[in-house]
């Protein structure tokens, strides 16, 4: 049997607030494979990106962390030191590459000392600029130079540098024209061929779908399905997960009605039952993820795990 690439168990993230105490994560538990692409979906808020941060030990003083996250079955992702983990083993694409960018040093810069960092040539800038479709005749430019796209692939190009073995990549594409999209997750997608792993966090179904294995779907802090790519959007098991697909324009094009809960005030059932048809008395309980979702009334015949 492989090592997961990844392995969490019970990870659960709180922020506290004054009077309130936020459910950023809760009881999330997933195992990646080397080789394996994994997109994590849902909507704004739900908790993609804390569980990033969580991951890569970035999240600020006001949160707790409970559970295990084990990198390559030998290393503590949440306990241990993670100084030479993060970065080397486990890179991160962010959300926000604007505020993630070093104002003062030009792309060239940022790149050939994450390169010097780990080991690198600096020579290969070059190389590594033009694999994300950034013009390596633009590295000369400072961040505020950058478009909001050549921003973010400068951002991949520097996630990418150290060639770490699990990549997350939050919201790669967000900026990019289709064929830049396309570009970025066929690159991505390229990684996982080799043996790396990546977990790409993103609100773009169609991009799941054309390079993910599995897909996780995250509501209101829980992932609520977990199944293979192509079984996940053929026949969803979770009516959200139905939703989040008939939202789809090439689908029905009708938005999940509704808002996700408060992440300060969430019940003790199921968080999906207000805005689902099938809620009956039952989702007033938390259901289990024993099957492929978390779901009293899931759309297909669950397969319950041994
Ligand atoms: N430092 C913090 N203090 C308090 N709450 C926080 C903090 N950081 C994040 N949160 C809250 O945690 C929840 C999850 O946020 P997160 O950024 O993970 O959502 P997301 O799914 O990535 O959304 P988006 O797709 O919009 O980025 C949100 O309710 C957010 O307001």
């Amino acid at each position: 049997m492989t090592t997961p690439r990844l392995s969490t168990d019970g990870l659960t993230v709180r922020f506290r607030l004054r009077g309130a105490v936020v459910h950023a994560v809760t009881d999330l538990s997933l195992t990646v494979q080397p080789g394996e692409l994994l997109a994590v979906v849902g909507e704004s808020g739900c908790g993609k990106s804390v569980l990033a941060h969580t991951l890569l030990g970035l999240l600020p003083r006001n949160a707790t962390v409970s559970g295990r996250a084990v990198l390559d079955g030998n290393t503590e992702l949440l306990t241990g030191r993670v100084s030479g983990v993060r970065g080397r083993r486990v890179g991160l694409v962010p959300q926000s590459p604007a505020t993630a960018l070093n104002p003062v040093r030009t792309g060239r810069r940022l790149l050939e000392e994450t390169l010097r960092a780990h080991g690198r040539p600096r020579s290969d800038a070059d190389g590594i600029a033009a694999a994300v479709g950034f013009d390596p005749a633009d590295l000369d430019r400072y961040p505020h130079e950058l478009s909001g796209g050549m921003a973010q692939r400068l951002c991949t190009a520097l996630a990418l540098a150290p060639d770490p073995s699990l990549l997350i990549a939050d919201e790669p594409t967000t900026g990019l024209d289709r064929p830049l999209v396309d570009h970025t997750l066929d690159l991505l997608r390229r990684r996982c061929d080799t043996g790396n792993t990546v977990i790409l966090i993103t609100h773009d179904l169609t991009a799941a779908q054309r390079v993910a294995d599995r897909v996780a779907v995250m509501y209101a802090s829980r992932i609520v399905e977990e199944q293979p790519a192509d079984a996940l959007f053929a026949a969803p098991a979770h009516p959200y997960t139905a939703g989040l697909l008939d939202a789809l324009p090439d689908r029905a094009f009708r938005a999940v009605p509704g808002h996700p809960p408060m992440l300060t005030a969430l019940p003790a059932g199921c968080a999906f039952a207000p805005r689902c048809t099938r809620a009956t008395d039952a989702c007033a309980t938390m259901p289990d993820l024993s099957g492929t979702a978390r779901c009293h009334h899931p759309l297909v015949e669950q397969e319950v795990a041994a």
